[in-house]
């Protein structure tokens, strides 16, 4: 394929191909200014801006391709990192604040027999994360060997929920975001074994072996993505107050540094900006209102360095 000739001075990315996190994986790229040009039929995309390839992957065969170091960082869930048999040369870079499920232990809501965990040692699991779910029943059965363990585990690629309905399952071990599908299929958890989400994951040893260029291009791709995160946390907020309320008012808007504060062509009134919390922007602006402030504007932030 000519595509892999131009890869050798590229950083090569890994994202997922499809599922729960393409959308806002490409989203999050493409907010950091970070394009590529794909052909529909090929895996392997080349950046049209920076010396970049993006390799779309299954999110589960992500961290294969960043422990090797064949991508030097990666976006996929922290629960996949987890369950991949080798792992250790992979570092948690950055929380991507989506993609957020629990993995839980969950059993028919009706079972007579089954109630907790321990009720299922010795019975059949059925899961996609056959390791994380081993290594949790070995811990609870006490046994030091994987060959002891009493707890069938079975390996399905989804649809786990249908397991116990159709009797392949005592119990399953899955993701659960809202519980709609677990609650659709008379299922509840009894155990969470993970909280997760989508991070964004790198080979610092390999980052290492980089050639200089590559070594600043994985920095510039590193606070980019981190810009976007901060633009999504933060709001710019602006408002005239009077010139005695500052003291109070600037203890509602300290800002992330300091506040700027603008004179204003009005006798004992000034401008002040600052960013604040997106989530907490409601009462913020309560709070300026009922010490003076007014004029108050928020605006979006589309992206930042900070
Ligand atoms: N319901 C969910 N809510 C939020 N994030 C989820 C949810 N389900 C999965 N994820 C996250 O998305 C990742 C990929 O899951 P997804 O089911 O989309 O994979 P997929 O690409 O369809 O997998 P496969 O190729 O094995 O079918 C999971 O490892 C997890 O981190
Ligand atoms: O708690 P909820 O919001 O209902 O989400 C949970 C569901 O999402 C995931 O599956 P997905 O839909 O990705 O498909 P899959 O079963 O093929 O993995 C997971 O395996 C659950 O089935």
């Amino acid at each position: 394929m000519e595509l892999v000739n131009h890869l050798n001075d590229r950083l090569l990315i890994a994202i997922p191909k499809k599922g729960r996190l393409y959308e806002k994986c490409s989203k999050i790229l493409k907010d950091s200014d970070i394009y590529f040009k794909k052909n529909p039929r090929l895996d392997i995309a080349l950046g049209t801006n920076l010396p970049i390839a993006i390799i779309f992957l299954r999110a589960a065969d992500i961290p294969t391709f960043v422990n090797n170091g064949k991508c030097i960082l990666g976006i996929t869930g922290v629960d996949e990192v987890q369950e991949c048999e080798q792992n250790d040369q992979i570092s948690l870079a950055m929380d991507l604040n989506f993609g957020n499920c629990k993995l839980q232990v969950q059993i028919p809501e009706n079972s007579e027999t089954i109630h907790t965990v321990e009720d299922l040692i010795g019975k059949t699991i059925v899961t996609s994360f056959v390791n994380l779910t081993k290594q949790y029943f070995m811990k609870l059965e006490n046994c030091t060997d994987v060959s002891q363990l009493k707890t069938k585990v079975l390996y399905v690629g989804g649809s786990v929920e249908a397991s116990c309905a159709l009797g392949v399952a005592d119990g399953i071990v899955d993701l659960v975001e809202s519980g709609e599908t677990m609650r659709a299929c008379g299922l509840k958890a009894i155990e969470t074994l993970l909280s997760t989400s989508a991070h964004l994951i790198e080979n610092e040893e390999k980052i290492k072996e980089l050639s200089e260029d590559l070594q600043k291009l994985t920095k510039v791709i590193k606070s980019r993505i981190q810009g976007v995160l901060t633009a999504q946390k933060y709001v710019y907020c602006n408002y005239n107050a009077p010139q005695e309320n500052l003291p109070e008012l600037l203890k509602i808007t300290p800002g992330r540094r300091a506040p700027t504060i603008s004179k204003i062509d009005d006798e004992g009134w000034v401008a002040v900006s600052a960013m604040i919390e997106r989530k907490r922007k409601g009462d913020i602006m309560d709070d300026l209102v009922s010490n003076g402030a007014s004029d108050i504007m928020v605006f979006e932030i589309s992206n930042c360095r900070v």
